[in-house]
């Protein structure tokens, strides 16, 4: 593992001459036309491949295939893509921060566990370093930890840097790969990454081939940064401090976590272990890009089975899982109880609420009415049910803020959580660090009883007997699409839903929903809505019972066999086989 190297090591890398020469100035495009220069003196030729770099973009992260031998899925994220796309980003961010001309900005860059990882940090730091740009490499890194390296404020590890770059594709298969965009203001939203491309693609289409394929790359230095020392260390002085300033407030629990063999490795070790607890039974620590055992997903059946057993092997006190690039968390209790989804928000809110009495919880459109119950009835707090989609929760919280509604907490069903204390940064390790608080200072007061402290907080939440998502696939070359878009389709099919529950005496639509059409009945509810990155129309069934949530189902599927562009077999299979 990687993770004790020594900070601030100065090192070699090779970069292309192209981007060397467009050193001298660097405002706005000017980035753009010193590349061009470059080029066109070295008379090559243009890139004979187009790339369409706005296919690239999902949400507010970059994502593509980068590992070629997956039929089907040729490689999207070469290697003088990703070199443009990082110029892309410098650009940007010298247009953002305007530096004076003594000033270089710097930017730190890391990577999960993914095989991909070193030779597309070697490209990233091609296009920042040949943009003029200061390079600090973190290497094996969580994507928490890269933005925090915007607001770490130590100059002995070139902090704060002032952009960021993860490189991750979170939760997807071993051949995926991306980027995640950081400044001192947050994670970039969907607005700049479309920014970054369109730059990246005219880097891109001015830049000859055989400048980046086939001519030999100069040297470039860039820093090499233990930072991972300093997030972690964080973490363990707010634990401390929760516990009233004790060294090791976790003597005497056991907890173990799965790391899924993605980048999240470092938490027994440099997290529970100073704390004082015992983490004999952690699974999946070393980073291993192809998963072997299963997908670092908190959301994943396998994944959470997986730390379910082994907490219960080990009769642990708590179990901890991450997703690859450690944004996500889950955990488990002492009995084997999964606090994930709805009961992960609960908890959370449970925790929030104690510290900030009647605040605003803010959460995904696909949590359950029983949630709403729980935060509203039980602990005295408001539901506010946004969108689905990690930026959109904390945006929500932030705007809430910013309008005088207090929030200190916005938190997905996927494991996505950002409290307003620890700079609304998405970060599944500060949610565990959270839950580590608790236990400290149950502990600390004299309270025993292991994560039973944590069960009892989410005691009295509602939970369906059924509780499915099923995913709808819209056929984008369907000729019932008649050209238009499958966004345009999927809406239409929304609609229309929402009008046939409209005229139904025994449906009722959800007063205020953000997206999709969410419709109570039988005792439950459905939400039908468009997925954020894929043609796909995800729906969310709750109900108290097999039979009622088959009801629900028919009702959804007898207005999608009315669009034949609509994959329907996934829900025809969950009304038959119930
Ligand atoms: O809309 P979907 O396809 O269900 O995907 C929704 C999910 O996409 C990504 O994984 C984001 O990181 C999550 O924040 C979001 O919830």
């Amino acid at each position: 593992m990687d993770w004790h190297l020594g900070h601030a090591i100065a090192y070699t890398s090779k970069i292309s001459p192209w981007f060397l020469e467009s050193r001298k100035s660097f405002l706005q495009w000017s980035v753009l036309d010193s590349y061009y220069t470059a080029v066109s003196s070295s008379g090559a030729a243009l890139f004979a491949e187009k790339v369409d770099f706005y296919k690239l973009q999902n949400g507010s992260d970059i994502r593509g295939v980068a590992v070629a031998g997956v039929e089907g899925e040729p490689v999207t994220l070469t290697e003088s893509v990703t070199e443009a796309i990082a110029a892309g980003f410098a650009a940007w961010l010298l247009e953002k921060k305007k530096p004076s001309a003594s000033k270089r900005l710097r930017v730190s860059i890391g990577h999960d566990s993914r095989i991909s990882a070193q030779t597309l940090q070697d490209a990233v730091s091609r296009g920042i370093s040949g943009a003029g740009l200061d390079v600090i490499q973190y290497g094996l890194a969580s994507t928490p930890a890269m933005f925090n390296s915007t607001i770490t404020e130590d100059e002995e590890f070139c902090c704060p840097v002032d952009g960021s770059i993860m490189i991750t594709a979170s939760h997807l298969p071993y051949n995926r790969n991306g980027f995640k965009f950081f400044t001192n203001a947050g994670g970039l939203g969907k607005p700049d990454i479309k920014d970054i491309l369109t730059r990246a693609a005219s880097i891109y289409e001015k830049v000859a081939v055989e400048c980046i394929g086939h001519s030999e790359k100069a040297p470039v230095t860039v820093k090499r940064v233990d930072y991972m020392s300093i997030y972690t260390s964080n973490l363990v002085k707010a634990v401390r401090k929760a516990a009233g300033n004790i060294e090791k407030p976790l003597e005497g629990f056991h907890i173990i976590v799965d790391a899924g063999n993605g980048a999240g490795g470092f938490f027994p070790g440099m997290v529970l272990e100073p704390l004082g607890a015992l983490t004999v039974g952690s699974q999946f620590l070393d980073p291993d890009g192809l998963f072997p055992n299963h997908i670092p997903n908190p959301e994943d059946k396998a994944a959470m089975k997986a730390i379910t057993q082994a907490v219960l092997e080990n009769k642990a006190d708590l179990g901890i899982i991450f997703d690859t690039d450690v944004d996500r968390s889950a955990a488990v209790d002492s009995t084997g109880c999964e606090l994930n989804r709805n009961r992960l928000i609960a908890l959370m809110a449970a925790i929030v609420l104690e510290q900030h009495p009647g605040t605003t919880i803010v959460t995904d459109s696909v949590t359950s009415d029983g949630l709403t119950t729980f935060i509203e009835k039980k602990l005295g707090g408001k539901h506010h049910r946004f969108k689905r989609g990690y930026k959109n929760v904390i945006d929500e919280a932030i705007r809430l803020n910013s309008i005088g509604v207090e929030s200190h907490l916005a938190i997905e069903t996927s494991g996505h959580g950002a409290l307003k204390e620890n700079h609304w940064l998405d970060d599944g390790a500060y949610l565990m660090v959270k839950l580590l608080n608790k236990l400290a200072s149950a502990r600390a007061s004299g309270v025993g009883g292991g994560s039973k402290v944590l069960t009892d907080l989410v005691e009295g939440l509602e939970e369906p007997a059924v509780a499915v998502e099923l995913r709808i696939k819209i056929d984008q070359n369907h000729p019932d699409l008649k050209g238009g878009s499958f966004r345009e389709y999927g809406e239409a099919m929304i609609k229309h839903l929402e009008n046939k529950a409209d005229s139904d005496p025994k449906l009722q639509k959800a007063p205020v929903n953000y997206e999709g059409v969410r419709v109570s009945g039988c005792g439950g509810w459905f939400l039908l809505r468009l997925s954020l990155h894929d043609p796909v129309l995800p729906l969310n069934i709750e109900a108290p019972s097999t039979e009622d949530a088959v009801k629900l189902g028919l009702f959804v599927l007898s207005t999608a066999k009315e669009f034949s562009a609509l994959d329907t077999s996934a829900l025809e299979k969950f009304v038959q086989s119930s």
